[in-house]
């Protein structure tokens, strides 16, 4: 796999890179940010990675939520790559929720979108396997991730029982099978049968989990799409009904901005690296 560094930044005594590596998942090159603490430098350290949302690129994350000085306190790495497979020969859709930059963490079986669109493996395997083939990285991992990156988030744990040893999102699409965001993207990328949407809706997963990890969820009150498309009072339904561990911050105030994640995302730190030292 072939690996190029873009940007090289001393941030809060480590090393804030971005890499382009080749994806054979997704059969194009991925740009992803990199945060390594500086306890990196003396020897493995776990490894967080954070879902990005709806038009968002690696840089999203890196340059806004300020992560960076929590990471360096705890000694976390911090993974966060592009949202969706990404070149001229991929598949793309004339707005801002669907194609390129809209990739949802899934597994497309649809054409035109299938043979680019797997971001659930690439999150789940190929990109662990290029993050821990640095000695740098252990294999203690957990998962975060904001908007269409909370749904990511909250799908790759329900569906890889083990692999993460926490999870939190940020204004997530709970439910996607019942919202405009998640019904088009679904649709086009799923196709119209909706229960092979079911494997893919955080919501409908919990009922079945094999693996009851807590779930940490922070949610602004003033955010825009509260009502239409995030609807956290689903989730709080699906975790009651199958007894599964929720905690649910709804934020008066706040919108869906970074300036609300940049606020939470210490606290978010704080619940990983306590579940990270763990067991
Ligand atoms: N109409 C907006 C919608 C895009 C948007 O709000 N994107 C959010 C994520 S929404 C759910 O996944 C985001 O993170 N934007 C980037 C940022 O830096 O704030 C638009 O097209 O702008």
């Amino acid at each position: 796999m072939t690996t190029e560094r873009l940007e090289h930044r001393a941030c809060f005594g480590g090393w804030q890179d971005v890499y382009r590596h080749r994806s054979e998942v997704l059969g194009c090159d991925m740009s992803v940010g990199v945060y390594y603490p500086p306890q990196a430098a003396d020897g493995p350290c776990p490894v967080l990675y954070w879902l990005s949302g709806l038009t968002c690129s690696e840089q999203n994350f890196i340059t806004k939520a300020g992560a960076q000085r929590y990471a360096a306190q705890h000694g976390i790495i911090l993974v966060a790559p592009d949202t969706s497979p990404r070149g001229a020969d991929v598949a793309d859709a004339q707005r801002y929720d669907l194609g390129q930059g809209a990739g949802f963490y899934l597994d497309a079986t649809q054409p035109p979108w299938a043979a680019h669109y797997r971001m659930h493996e690439y999150i789940a395997q190929e990109l662990p396997a290029w993050v821990e083939a640095d000695p740098a990285a252990s294999d203690v991992r957990a998962i975060a991730g904001h908007s269409m990156g909370g749904h990511g988030a909250l799908v790759l744990a329900l569906r890889n029982p083990g692999r993460y040893r926490s999870v939190s999102a940020f204004a997530p699409i709970v439910a996607p099978s019942q919202v405009p965001w998640g019904e088009q993207a679904f649709a086009a990328y799923l196709g119209e049968d909706r229960a092979a949407w079911r494997r893919w809706d955080a919501c409908a997963l919990i009922a079945d989990a094999r693996e009851r990890l807590p779930l940490l969820v922070d949610q602004g009150e003033a955010d825009e799409f509260l009502a239409t498309q995030l609807r956290p009072e689903l989730l709080r339904a699906a975790c009651a009904a199958a007894g599964h561990p929720l905690t649910l911050h709804l934020r008066p105030g706040y919108d869906h901005s970074y300036y609300f994640i940049a606020s939470f995302i210490g606290e978010h730190l704080a619940w990983h690296a306590a579940a990270l030292r763990g067991g």
